[in-house]
């Protein structure tokens, strides 16, 4: 049985446990569960805390899980990203007072806080800044205000947090983290490849649109061009033999821009679909 590790609390939980149940799993429905087995699917979930999730699957006693790239760098493991889930974006960057500091270089000889030692620690060595890590469990932004540090290395993902602590971002961002599926590097446990598959199904579903619209027979190069899909349109005939169907899947960001182009050089009835499921 394939053995998984899922965010038991925090930004990561519930956008996990959605994903999971959208690719066809059984999720927990008391918070309090440690464990649920999918018998029928042949997977095992175990809720952890998601700093601790890089560290089970490093050591080989689960065999994949779901985190933040920031927590899987911070924990150093031996575990790699096997695929990125799209939830939980976030950048990871340095922030001092409003107006104190300017560039990293500042950085030298001080105090700075963060949730994310490991990772800090290794950014300022590979750039040879010497400063002192304080580690803090959370609410980092307060520390500066409270006087244990002159500076911080946190979060960010509105920045509301950071102004309302009267902090501001310097210098360029250390990491963009989102949410990742990590496993051990050179292993495929069996049931891998088709939880990979169902993921990578639903992120599908959640980033395409099914676009269905009639054209001119001798403008659907033209009209292709602005649908390739993923392999290549479907193009049907149509009863009156001047004119086809095309059907093709189109990144849901653009169905707006999409649909005006098409209406523009000439295709009608254009009609766009929710993809439910996919697998590609
Ligand atoms: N406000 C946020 N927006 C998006 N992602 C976030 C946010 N805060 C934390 N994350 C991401 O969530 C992961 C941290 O998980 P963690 O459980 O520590 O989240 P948390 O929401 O800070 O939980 P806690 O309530 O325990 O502090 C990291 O990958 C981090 O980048
Ligand atoms: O840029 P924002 O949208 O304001 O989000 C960023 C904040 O969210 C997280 O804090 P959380 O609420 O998890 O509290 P914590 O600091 O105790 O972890 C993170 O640590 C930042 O503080
Ligand atoms: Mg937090």
């Amino acid at each position: 049985m394939l053995r998984v590790a899922v965010p038991n609390k925090g930004s990561l939980s519930e956008s996990a446990a959605a994903m999971l149940s959208e690719a066809g799993y059984r999720q927990r429905r008391d918070n309090r569960e440690l464990v649920l087995v999918d018998a029928e699917n042949e997977i095992e979930f175990f809720y952890l805390r998601p700093r601790d999730i890089a560290v089970y699957v490093g050591s080989g006693t689960l065999d994949v899980g779901i985190t933040g790239r920031d927590l899987l760098l911070d924990a150093a493991v031996d575990a790699d990203e096997l695929l990125t889930l799209g939830f939980a974006g976030s950048t990871f960057h340095f922030a001092g007072p409003v107006g104190d500091f300017t560039e990293i270089s500042q950085l030298a000889g001080k105090r700075l806080a963060t949730s994310y030692d490991g990772l800090l620690r290794n950014y300022l060595a590979e750039r040879g800044i010497e400063a002192k890590v304080v580690r803090l469990d959370g609410a980092v932004e307060s520390s500066v205000r409270l006087g244990v540090a002159d500076a911080i290395a946190d979060v960010v993902e509105t920045g509301s947090t950071m102004r309302a602590a009267g902090m501001e971002i310097f210098g360029e961002p250390i990491l963009r983290s989102e949410a990742v599926l990590i496993g051990r590097s050179g292993e495929a446990p069996a049931g891998l490849d088709v939880l990979l598959r169902r993921l990578q199904g639903v992120l599908v579903a959640r980033q395409y649109v099914m676009m269905d619209y009639d054209i001119r027979k001798d403008l659907v190069e033209q009209a292709s061009a602005l649908t390739p899909g993923l392999e290549s349109p479907t193009v049907s005939p149509l009863r009156d033999s001047e004119w086809v169907a095309v059907r093709s899947m189109v990144p849901k960001k653009d169905t707006n821009r999409v649909m005006d182009e098409l209406y523009g050089i000439g295709a009608r009835a254009i009609v766009v679909f929710s993809i439910h499921a996919a697998r590609i």
